[in-house]
């Protein structure tokens, strides 16, 4: 049976960062977003630097509530803009970073380095040497290569690396097989036989020290059981490697604490500190996560206006093709995700609602964001919110179809601002050359 979609406006009402306004429409930490699609166009990105901050206390308040002092590092794939960092970055959030690129992010922002974890499983001499240089707090590792690889690259530089490995405990997420990754099959981490092993490789390394484990099972999950069966698995290795006369001082818990799209029973951040109490409590281990859509993606909301209501037969529902697409939001293309819906027109939300497929104008069958999705009749003009982008939103954005990168702006208590102009178009093909002997043909 398929599950009835919720009511637009009935969305709202476990988001305290929206309100429908009877004047000013959809509000957005109280600024009115008709305004931001008037003034920078759609698409455009919204981050709520208020809800950031809101969700990072409320993450922080329940591991304070169970007794837990961990570390938090944002995983910025999630969420990477500048702003976004920085706002995390005064919350006294540290930073899981996937790549070089990433690193300068979080160190430009000035995130300092060693409140900065590097996991990955494919970090090139280059990102590895950048991080030593600046004196990163943790490299996860992820396999033996990468470990004799760092052991080397450290040496050349005259630097030691504080390494944890990252293994893979063969958990099943119940999650998305797309954004599942601690499963034995998975690329992920080191194979739960072989870390032991390796464990004790790394503390006669040169250059290297072993400080604990990292572990991180997938994204999205929706129920603390995988949470609990991976640290439970963590807690007996650490126990084996101390029982081994090794030093494990370190648990890093990685991400994945699941949010409510739409009608899902996602755990509150009280049953992750759970799980990590009652598996890794007693270890006296220093604890930290890498907690990202949690944080990021309620944050944030993509506009898009209706270009054209395309009319279908009478017992078909119309498609709404909007100026935003699977190149500016994958999610909906790549993993069938659901994302809310709301008109920012305060008449247009109280109308009746009826099935509307929400299309982009990508050339590509799979840029749907919502099939048959009850909503009040969209008209060619109207602006629409689709929620819950704040994370794996704009940070997946491509130029497919020659689109340029969507405008970005930030609201908080009611003031806004621009954080990225809208891509330039001719910024589409700088840096492009046409071969001279080309040149040559079309004189
Ligand atoms: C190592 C690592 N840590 C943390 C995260 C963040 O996950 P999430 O956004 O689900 O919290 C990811 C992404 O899945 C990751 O690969
Ligand atoms: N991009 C995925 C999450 C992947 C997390 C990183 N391993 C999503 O949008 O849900």
């Amino acid at each position: 049976m398929t599950r009835p979609d919720p009511d637009p406006l009935h969305l709202l009402a476990s988001r305290p960062s929206l309100r429908m306004d009877v004047h000013s429409g959809l509000l957005f930490e109280d600024v009115p977003l008709q305004i931001l699609a008037r003034d920078l166009g759609t698409p455009c990105w919204v981050t709520g630097a208020g809800t950031l901050r809101r969700r990072v206390r409320n993450l922080r308040s329940a591991f304070e509530a169970a007794g837990l002092d961990v570390g938090f590092h944002y995983a910025m794939k999630a969420n990477d803009h500048l702003a976004t960092l920085s706002v995390l970055r005064a919350e006294g959030c540290g930073a899981d970073v996937v790549s070089g690129g990433e690193l300068h992010r979080a160190l430009t922002v000035g995130i300092r380095p060693d409140r900065i974890v590097f996991s990955g499983v494919g970090k090139t001499d280059a990102e590895l040497k950048f991080a030593l240089v600046q004196g990163v707090g943790q490299i996860n590792v992820e396999s033996a290569e990468e470990l004799v690889r760092l052991s080397a690259l450290a040496g050349t530089l005259g630097a030691t690396a504080r390494v944890a490995l990252r293994v893979n405990p063969d958990v099943e997420a119940g999650t998305h097989d797309k954004i599942s990754t601690g499963r034995a099959g998975d690329k992920f981490g080191i194979a739960w036989h072989e870390a032991p092993a390796l464990y004790r490789q790394a503390s006669d390394l040169p250059n290297v020290i072993p400080v604990g484990l990292a572990v991180h099972i997938g994204s999205q999950i929706l129920s603390p059981a995988p949470f609990r069966a991976a640290y439970g698995r963590v807690a007996d290795m650490v126990r084996a490697l101390r029982a081994d006369g090794l030093h494990v001082d370190i648990v890093d818990c990685g991400g994945g604490l699941g949010i409510r799209y739409r009608d899902e029973l996602a755990p509150p951040p009280s049953a992750l500190a759970g799980a990590i109490q009652e598996t890794l409590g007693d270890l006296d281990v220093a604890l930290a996560i890498e907690p990202g859509r949690w944080i990021a993606a309620p944050a944030g909301v993509l506009l898009a206006s209706v270009i054209d209501v395309k009319k279908q037969p009478d017992d078909v529902p119309d498609f709404i093709v909007l100026d935003a697409a699977m190149n500016d939001l994958a999610r909906p293309a790549l993993y069938d995700s659901w994302h809310g819906i709301v008109p920012l027109s305060p008449e247009r939300a109280q109308e009746d609602l009826i099935p509307q497929t929400v299309v982009g104008p990508v050339c590509e069958s799979s840029d749907i964001m919502a099939t048959a999705r009850p909503l009040p009749p969209l008209q060619r003009g109207d602006v629409v919110a689709i929620l819950d982008t704040g994370a794996y939103g704009a940070v997946m954005s491509s130029t497919y179809n020659a689109r340029p990168l969507a405008a970005q702006a930030m609201v908080e208590h009611g003031q806004w601002q621009t954080i990225k102009a809208r891509q330039p178009i001719e910024a589409l093909w700088a840096g492009e050359t046409i071969p001279e002997w080309l040149d040559r043909e079309t004189a």
